[in-house]
């Protein structure tokens, strides 16, 4: 799947993907509150998803990725919000209004600075939208940029038909994608929908040592 795939997706509507209620499994398996307005939540691409107004509403800073720069627009306006538009390092062009910081570019273009006050992450659909060979640069690359401790609500999808995008990526495959990274945790596996399809649900955490002062720190900010 390049760029383009996805850049004629968005301007042909096929959008199959989006949708406008909040995602079943995220308001049952979100645990978390955050303190304050300083809670930032990682939210890899993002299209324009309604999931990101739920977790804004539930007090937390949305820092989301999307390579469609129609997507991100459609999200704000529809909230009638005026993104800031602000070029930033490698190719990324950062909006930003409210409670979202969205990012335009590449996934594979964030860098760890960027992520240093990420909390949490949540990730419905991205893993499914890639194919293999990039499953695994996605899951190296999410590995490098958390921190320690840091968790990962992961909602992955599976189907019978061997060809997608969507892909179906069964936990297997997520074990062994972020097995060595991160403890993984299967939590719900929903009813089929009208496609034959199951959304599956997992908890992740980032493993590693944290030094005692950024553990403090980040159990201060999350
Ligand atoms: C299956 S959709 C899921 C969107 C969203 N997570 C949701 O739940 O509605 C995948 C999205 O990833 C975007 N995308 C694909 N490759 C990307 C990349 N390398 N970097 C950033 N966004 C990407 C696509 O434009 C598309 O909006």
């Amino acid at each position: 799947m390049d760029k383009a795939f996805w850049h004629q997706r968005w301007q042909d509507g096929r959008i199959g993907f989006h949708q406008d209620e909040v995602h079943p499994a995220l308001p049952g398996h979100w645990r978390y509150t955050p303190h304050g307005a300083s809670g930032q939540v990682f939210v890899p691409l993002c299209g324009k998803s309604n999931d990101m107004v739920w977790l804004a509403e539930q007090g937390w800073q949305v820092v989301g990725v999307e390579l469609s720069e129609k997507a991100i627009i459609d999200f704000f306006d529809a909230r009638q919000l005026e993104p800031v538009r602000t070029e930033v390092a490698d190719s990324l062009l950062l909006f930003e209004a409210g409670a979202y910081q969205i990012y335009c570019g590449d996934f594979f273009h964030l860098h760890r600075a960027q992520m240093a006050d990420i909390c949490t992450v949540y990730d419905r659909a991205s893993l499914v939208a890639l194919p293999e060979a990039l499953r695994h640069r996605y899951a190296f690359h999410m590995a490098q940029m958390l921190s320690p401790g840091v968790s990962v609500l992961l909602i992955s999808l599976e189907h019978e038909k061997s060809s997608g995008p969507p892909f179906s990526v069964e936990e297997d495959e997520i074990r062994w994608l972020f097995g060595s990274n991160f403890e993984i945790q299967p939590l719900e596996r929903l009813p089929e929908d009208d496609r034959n399809v199951t959304d599956v649900a997992y908890r992740m955490v980032r493993k590693g040592r944290t030094g005692m002062s950024e553990a403090q720190k980040k159990a201060m900010r999350c």
